[in-house]
This record gives C-alpha cells, sequence and structure tokens, in this order.
C-alpha cells in the first residue's frame, strides 16, 4: 500500500497545476473564514458564508481523486499493481485514505484553529452546524471516490483466477513439446458489447518454454486474448489460465501493454523505485538495486541511462516502450507477454529486442509476443497461431516452413494486396 502513496506523492509533486489548485482552494476557504471573522456579518449570512469555505475544500480536491483513477487505469498502473499479485482491495483501500486524509486534516485546521483565536467564530465552528460544515469535504470526496471506483472498478476488479494449480493436460497437437503447460485456453469465448463476439471458443495450449507468435489484422483480437490470460478481463464462456505449478506467482509474469505500463508523471527511476516497492517480499526486500541503477546491464543494454531522470510522458514513443520492456525485463519475469515489442522502435533497438528474447528463449522463458513484425516472428517465435474472424485459423511450429517466405505467406493468410486502387489522380 506505502508503494501507491510514494506514487500518489510523486505524481503530485510533478503536476504544478494540481499543486496551484490546492493553494488556491486553501486560500480561498481561509479568505471566506477569514471574512465571516473579521466583519459584522448577521447570523444569516456568517453562517451558508462559513458552510461555503468548507465546500471549497472538497470541491478543490475532488478531482485529485478522479485524475488518480483514470491515469492509473489508462497508464497501464493497474496492470502492474496487479501483476505484482498484490491483492486487488489494496489498491482502492490506498487510494480512499490517500483521498480523505488531506480534506479531513484541513476541515479540522480550519474549523480549530481560527476559532481558538476569534471568539465570534465559536457558534459556527460548535454544535451541528459546526459537525456538518467540518464534514462537508470529507463526504464530498469520498462520493468522488465512490464514483470513481464504479466508473473504473472493471479495471480494478475485473479478474479470472489466472493463476490455476492442476494444469496438467498434454500439450496440442501443434507441438511435440512433453514440457509442463505455461498457460492453457479453453473454449473461450468474450467480447466488448453483449452478443458481439471478439474471439471465440479459442483453444490454446502454450507450453512452458516455447515462444510463441500471435499474429492476425489489426481488431482482430490479439490483445484482448492477452489481457483474458492476464486476468485483466473476465470471459464470457471458457477458460483463460497460467499455470501456478510453473509460475508460483503473478510477479514471475510480465505484460507489456500498449502504455509501456509506466506512469506518465513519474520518471522512469521513480516508476522503477514504484514497482521495486511493489515487487518487493520478505525474502527479496531489494529486487532490483536502485541506488546504482545506471550500471544495470539491462538498463545499459537499452541505452536509457540518460533517460532515468525524464518523466515517463517527456519519453518518444519509442524510448517510452524501451523503457517499458526494461522495466518490465528488470524484474526477471518468467512469462513475458509482449504486446507489439517492435513497433515504433529504430532498427538498432529492434534487433536489441530480437537478440534479447532469443536469450530468453535460450534461458527457457516462455515468450508470447503479439506482432505485425514478421521479421521479428521469424527469427524468435518457435510458433505462430494467427487470429481471424474471431478464431485461431493457423497453429504452426516455425521450424516447419520452408524459408521465410512461406512462413510470411502463411502469417499474412494469403491475402497481399498487389495492385489496390486508392482513386489517385493520375
Ligand atoms: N475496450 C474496448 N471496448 C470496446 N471494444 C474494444 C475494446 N478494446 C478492443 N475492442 C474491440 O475488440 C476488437 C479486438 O481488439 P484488439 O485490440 O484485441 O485487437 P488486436 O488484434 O490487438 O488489434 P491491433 O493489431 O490493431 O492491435 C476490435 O474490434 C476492437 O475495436
Amino acid at each position: 500500500m506505502h508503494a501507491v502513496f510514494y506514487k500518489n506523492l510523486i505524481q503530485l509533486r510533478h503536476d504544478p497545476t494540481k499543486l496551484l489548485v490546492i493553494g488556491l482552494t486553501i486560500i480561498g476557504s481561509a479568505a471566506i473564514i477569514a471574512l465571516v471573522a473579521g466583519t459584522d456579518l448577521t447570523a444569516r449570512l456568517a453562517s451558508p458564508l462559513y458552510q461555503c469555505a468548507f465546500a471549497i475544500i472538497g470541491v478543490g480536491l475532488a478531482p485529485l481523486i478522479v485524475d488518480a483513477f483514470r491515469d492509473d487505469a489508462a497508464e497501464g498502473v493497474i496492470a502492474t499493481l496487479r501483476a505484482s499479485g498484490q491483492a486487488t482491495w489494496r489498491y482502492p483501500v490506498a487510494q480512499l485514505v490517500t483521498a480523505l486524509l488531506p480534506p479531513a486534516v484541513l476541515s479540522l485546521l480550519f474549523a480549530t484553529v481560527p476559532a481558538s483565536l476569534v471568539p465570534s467564530l465559536r457558534p459556527l465552528a460548535g454544535g451541528g452546524q459546526g459537525v456538518a460544515a467540518t464534514l462537508t469535504p470529507v463526504l464530498i470526496v469520498a462520493a468522488t471516490y465512490l464514483y470513481q471506483l464504479i466508473a473504473h472498478g472493471k479495471a480494478i476488479f475485473m479478474t479470472t483466477d489466472t493463476l490455476d494449480h492442476g494444469i496438467t493436460d498434454g500439450a496440442s497437437d501443434a507441438t511435440t513439446s512433453t514440457a509442463p503447460l505455461a498457460i492453457r485456453v479453453r473454449n473461450l469465448t468474450f467480447g466488448y458489447k453483449r452478443d458481439r463476439p471478439v474471439l471465440e471458443r479459442i483453444d490454446l495450449d502454450v507450453p512452458e518454454g516455447q515462444s510463441l507468435g500471435i499474429l492476425g489484422y489489426n481488431g482482430a483480437g490479439k490483445t484482448t486474448l492477452f489481457s483474458l490470460i492476464t486476468g485483466l478481463l473476465r470471459p464470457w464462456h471458457g477458460s483463460a489460465a497460467i499455470n501456478a505449478d510453473v509460475f508460483h506467482s503473478m510477479r514471475d509474469v510480465f505484460q507489456l501493454t500498449e502504455s509501456g505500463n509506466l506512469a506518465m508523471t513519474m520518471t522512469i527511476r521513480e516508476n522503477l523505485r514504484f514497482r521495486a516497492m511493489l515487487y518487493a517480499t520478505r525474502e527479496n526486500p531489494h529486487p532490483i538495486d536502485l541506488e546504482h541503477l545506471d550500471a544495470l546491464p539491462m538498463v545499459r543494454a537499452f541505452e536509457l541511462q540518460d533517460q532515468l531522470d525524464k518523466k515517463a510522458k517527456e519519453l518518444s514513443t519509442g524510448l517510452r516502450k524501451r523503457a517499458g520492456i526494461m522495466a518490465g525485463l528488470l524484474f526477471d519475469p518468467k512469462l513475458i507477454l509482449l504486446d507489439e515489442p517492435t513497433n515504433a522502435v529504430d532498427p538498432i533497438t529492434r534487433q536489441l529486442l530480437i537478440d534479447l528474447m532469443r536469450q530468453l528463449k535460450a534461458d527457457g522463458r516462455t515468450i508470447l509476443t503479439i506482432t505485425h513484425d514478421l521479421g521479428y516472428c521469424w527469427q524468435v517465435a518457435d510458433r505462430v497461431v494467427v487470429l481471424d474472424d474471431r478464431r485461431i485459423v493457423r497453429d504452426r511450429m516455425v521450424a516447419g516452413f520452408a524459408d521465410e517466405d512461406a512462413f510470411r505467406k502463411a502469417a499474412t493468410l494469403g491475402r497481399e494486396r498487389d495492385h489496390v486502387d486508392f482513386g489517385l489522380r493520375k
């Protein structure tokens, strides 16, 4: 939970607009209380004005919680939290405490300090009216929190029992592997809208140590399949499970999401510190050497030493992708799920990624890569599946293709279009 507090504080520190709003809120409320204390207002005017000062605190602080939930969902922070194996309830609890502490402390201060200094405020600060005024900011922020929890609850709570013990079935026909299954997908159907399935009756066995390329046209459902495997989405029917006898906790699983799972307003160094807090265990309290990040081979391999103190949002798309992959792989995952890792990276980084994945494969890691980069797939994958029209329409071992051309033809389902009329004027 302290990791979420750390993250929230750092994000606040980096956001001058939010700090300005907090400052204006405090100044505005203090000015109103000073006005009530300093002028000889009638009780009919003084009382609503006094209440208004407290309402301003609530209204001023409520947007903080809105931003926190929205950004965490969009930036993959919630996905990272889930991947760290943290209990799902910890995140909303940490957010609630972070949200309620400032209004509670501020309203108590504003109710007690001025009243102890100015006797004319005591009737307003005491009794039922005073209690109502003091509680107003907390209630406004609590209501906002509840609304956000409902709005983003799907991202936070929507989970399958992704880690499953006792996945003992043999591997699928497309593989001859005798290794235990890493992932088992059975009869899986899912759609975002009722009656419109994106994936239908998918069966997929991935043995431990296999490198699987997942191909398919835009919108075929590849990313959706990943989210079902890692438990970010719940299937309508069937199941998608990671073998808990092979991967003992979600800490062994790394899913690279589109955002790189980086909190955008934090620097890469701060993102790594946040992640290290999440991944720390009693047995391994320091999963990475935070003091010497620049010297870590993974940081150096991706040439990110000079980027560590830049905010994630300040990095170019390719650098952010490099940072996201580096940040995930630093924690030594055994199951690696990459969504278009070579998209937007330069050719040198692409080759670096290919080399890294080949080394990880040789080391026995299980790698699933969604990609449109057939060259990457040819070099890194042992096996490819192609998704199309809600189903897996190809499932082949890469070694079974005569050459790269045959592989490319199969991967694109033979749908290359040579002569396309774009309607351009001759
Ligand atoms: N959050 C969402 N809400 C509603 N529909 C969605 C959502 N995410 C994806 N979809 C739809 O589900 C389908 C599959 O999307 P998905 O992102 O899994 O495809 P993909 O194969 O990864 O595509 P791409 O190659 O373009 O990344 C698409 O039709 C997409 O429009």
